[in-house]
């Protein structure tokens, strides 16, 4: 499968929010995005979708500045992202790590606060707008009951809560999110991606949308809360698009090695994926017994046995 790059082309001409032409990242000597064209345009929500491994948090960590191309060029907003001066550039694109380490011995509202530090200068308090856009993130994640608690202390899922909000309070343009839904149970999952895609830009509504651009693993939310999609498999593009187009039995077969019916959700008539078993394996009516040791001891019945009888 080609990727389709008008799919993603910004509609008015705009300059997008990120442009890659041939991008390659990595680590060391060691390539793992390979030679990435895309343009993910201003305003609504793009999702990257693949198999373990295939890179795309190596992908936000490029966008992120996190990691300098190997070869190749990204920009953002039209410029280079090197050129870019680097409090300027957090104030723009901020980024929620995969797995983000708390800090010891700070409650909820201060944590949340760090996320104004592109906004300050370093000696200066908090100013009226930066007590604001805390107070207004710990809302949207349902934090406000809890801004005095250790976050040490807190849930994993109230964590993630207090770092999306951090997130938010940088009140960037654009946000960077690597797998936000990481730890919340299934209510705040379709709380938390809702409200992303109906977030407004932070300069206004009259700006449009914020641009966000997400890793989710869980593709039938991905289909409800991805303007597009973009799946990737061993480092490369392998297709962008809406997710009705992009959702299909041969890409999950390509990208997931995964046999799935796609059928459409009657409500809304998004993609909903419905997973069938390994692409490689014959149909199986029921998954086979699995034998932690796989030599049985003499006298227990063989694995295969099992399987026959459970069939
Ligand atoms: N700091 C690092 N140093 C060396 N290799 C790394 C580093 N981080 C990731 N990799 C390798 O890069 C490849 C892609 O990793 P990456 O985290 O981008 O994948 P991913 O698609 O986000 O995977 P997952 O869905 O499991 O989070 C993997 O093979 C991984 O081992």
């Amino acid at each position: 499968m080609t990727p389709d790059l008008h799919a993603v082309a910004d509609p008015e001409g705009e300059v997008p929010a990120f442009r890659m032409r041939g991008l390659s990242l990595g680590y060391d000597d060691r390539t793992v995005v390979r030679e990435v064209d895309l343009d993910i345009p201003h305003g609504g929500t793009t999702v990257l979708i693949g198999a373990n491994g295939c890179g795309k948090t190596t992908l936000l960590k490029g966008l992120s500045r996190q990691l300098r191309p190997l070869a190749g060029t990204l920009e953002a907003d039209g410029r280079g992202v090197r050129e870019w001066h680097s409090r300027q550039y957090a104030r723009s694109v901020s980024l929620l790590p995969q797995s983000p380490v708390v800090p010891e011995g700070l409650t909820v509202a201060e944590l949340v606060e760090r996320g104004r530090h592109p906004h300050r200068r370093w000696w200066g308090a908090p100013s009226p707008d930066d007590d604001a856009a805390v107070a207004r993130a710990m809302e949207l994640t349902e934090l406000t009951e809890l801004a005095g608690r250790p976050v040490e202390e807190l849930s994993g899922g109230q964590r993630q809560r207090v770092w999306i909000a951090l997130t938010l309070a940088q009140r960037a343009r654009t946000m960077l999110l690597d797998e936000p839904t990481s730890y919340l149970d299934l209510a705040h999952q379709v709380d938390l991606l809702d409200m992303l895609r109906g977030l407004e830009h932070p300069e206004g509504p009259r700006r449009g949308r914020a641009t966000v651009v997400a890793v989710l693993h869980e593709l039938n939310l991905a289909a409800r809360v991805a303007d597009r999609l973009v799946a990737m498999a061993a480092g490369r593009i392998v297709a962008v698009g809406p997710p009705a187009e992009v959702l299909t039995p041969e890409l999950l077969a390509e990208v997931f090695g995964l046999r799935a019916d796609v059928v459409p959700d009657p409500v809304g008539g998004r993609p909903v994926v419905l997973p069938r078993g390994r692409a490689r394996e014959g149909a199986h009516p029921a998954p086979p017994a699995v034998a932690l040791d796989p030599t049985p001891a003499a006298g227990a019945r063989p694995a295969a046995e099992t399987v026959r009888n459970l069939s």
